[in-house]
């Protein structure tokens, strides 16, 4: 058996990032880019107004300033104020040249075309003024190559003088329920019969990915059945997930058929618990990924080695979960020869692990919100000890 971070080592080496594609702002959101991304343009390109008040000269403070005239957001005023002058601005709008601040208009006693100071603090030079290149100036980096476009950066990409962004596709991936068992959700179940509850566990898992998802039901446990279906989805899709079917019993046939079809498995069985049995090949170039059926092993499988395959392919350059560390509320116990993921909740610092150790219970997962990583051969810690976890939301 290989450990998880040599599986995950290998299984991103079988896939490349797929190339890349220019996308227009509103539709690339949650797009990884695929290269840096510099300024085409200075923001602030001028020295702009952050309120509604008079532009004028510090230096002849209490005023009064004779108001020459208006500085508005995309209507600058054209002129250069003198020691007395000032102009009335708005919000957003150009500074002009001679004014060095703004006094706010709740500060100021308008009478004509004069304005006053009224508050006795004096003014401080560039009160209330952006100045140009304060956000970022032209031919600057502002992103970074595998940034994710989420909100502010789209914003900043925008500011920066980009319509279109060059980004990683999104890979497309198919699930799909392998079982004679299973049954698709909400159907009458007899007792010989299961609800494939793995097929929305995974869509939720990968609602939030960078994936386009599509859902190719149930397959029986016949090797023709999965020979021919899993050698069609090969030809339609970037990464084809099965659960079920993974293991070692006279009707785990999933690998058997992948190889019928001519996939190459790079690995199988993995030093985890839950989620042993995995595999990973390669049909073409579309990657296989076979998860154990247990519901639970199929999440921590698909947790730590789907999502970051996803993320690889989509131009993730740190596709791997982040490790956190926190108070552990129970003893744990001594690791084994097999890297534990131990589902737990974490709340306000401190981390309460789920005592059962059963893969095929789905209310324990259904309240855990992260994952305590127990490494192999971990010493037995008591309750207080600092322990590391993967966050799943
Ligand atoms: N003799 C051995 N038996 C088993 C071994 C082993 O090493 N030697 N490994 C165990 C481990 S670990 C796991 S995990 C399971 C994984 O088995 P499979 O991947 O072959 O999964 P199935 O046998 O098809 O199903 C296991 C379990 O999960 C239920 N299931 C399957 N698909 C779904 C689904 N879509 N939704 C909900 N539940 C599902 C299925 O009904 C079974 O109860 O093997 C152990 N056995
Ligand atoms: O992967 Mo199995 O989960 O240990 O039951």
């Amino acid at each position: 058996m290989i450990s998880v971070a040599e599986a995950q080592a290998r299984l991103l080496a079988l896939a490349s990032p797929l190339p890349s594609v220019e996308l227009e702002l509103a539709k690339a959101a949650r797009h990884y880019l695929h290269g840096p991304l510099h300024a085409k343009r200075t923001q602030p390109a001028a020295d702009l107004s952050a309120m509604d008040g008079y532009a004028l000269s510090s230096a002849a403070f209490p005023g009064p300033w004779h108001v020459i005239g208006e500085s508005a957001a995309g209507r600058p005023f054209a002129g250069a104020l003198e020691h007395n002058q000032a102009v009335r601005i708005f919000t957003g709008a150009h500074v002009p040249a001679g004014a060095d601040t703004i006094l706010i208009q709740e500060d100021a006693a308008r009478d004509g075309d004069t304005v006053m100071a009224t508050a006795k603090d004096t003014l401080a030079p560039g009160m209330h003024i952006r100045t140009a290149g304060g956000d970022f100036s032209s031919g600057d980096t502002v992103l970074a190559t595998g940034t994710m476009l989420e909100a502010g950066p789209c914003a900043l990409a925008a500011m920066a003088g980009h319509g279109t962004v060059r980004v990683g596709r999104w890979p497309h991936v198919t699930i799909v329920a392998t079982g004679d068992e299973l049954l698709p959700p909400g159907r009458e179940c007899s007792a010989a019969e299961i609800p494939s509850s793995n097929s929305p566990m995974l869509h939720a898992m990968l609602s939030n990915l960078p994936c386009e998802i599509m859902d190719a039901g149930i397959i029986a446990d016949r090797l023709t059945d999965l020979e021919t279906r899993l050698s069609a989805l090969a030809s339609t899709t970037d990464i084809i997930v099965t659960t079920g079917g993974a293991s070692v019993g006279d009707h785990d046939l999933v690998q058997t058929a992948l190889r019928n079809i001519g996939a190459d498995i790079d690995f199988w069985k993995v030093a985890m618990r839950p989620g042993k049995p995995v595999m990973a090949g390669k049909i073409g170039d579309t990657i296989v990924l076979g998860l154990p059926g247990n519901p639970s092993s199929a999440f921590v499988t698909a947790f730590l080695f789907l999502l970051p395959l996803i993320r690889h392919m989509a131009g993730s350059l740190s596709p791997l979960p982040e490790i956190f560390e926190a108070k552990s509320d129970n003893p744990l116990f001594q690791g084994g020869n097999r890297a534990e993921y131990v589902r737990a909740r974490v709340e306000g610092g401190a981390i309460t692990a789920f005592t059962t150790r059963d893969s095929g219970l789905v209310s324990p997962l259904s309240h855990s919100n992260a994952l305590i990583i127990r490494d192999v051969d971990a010493p037995a810690t008591p309750s207080g000890a600092a322990v590391q976890y993967h966050r799943l939301f």
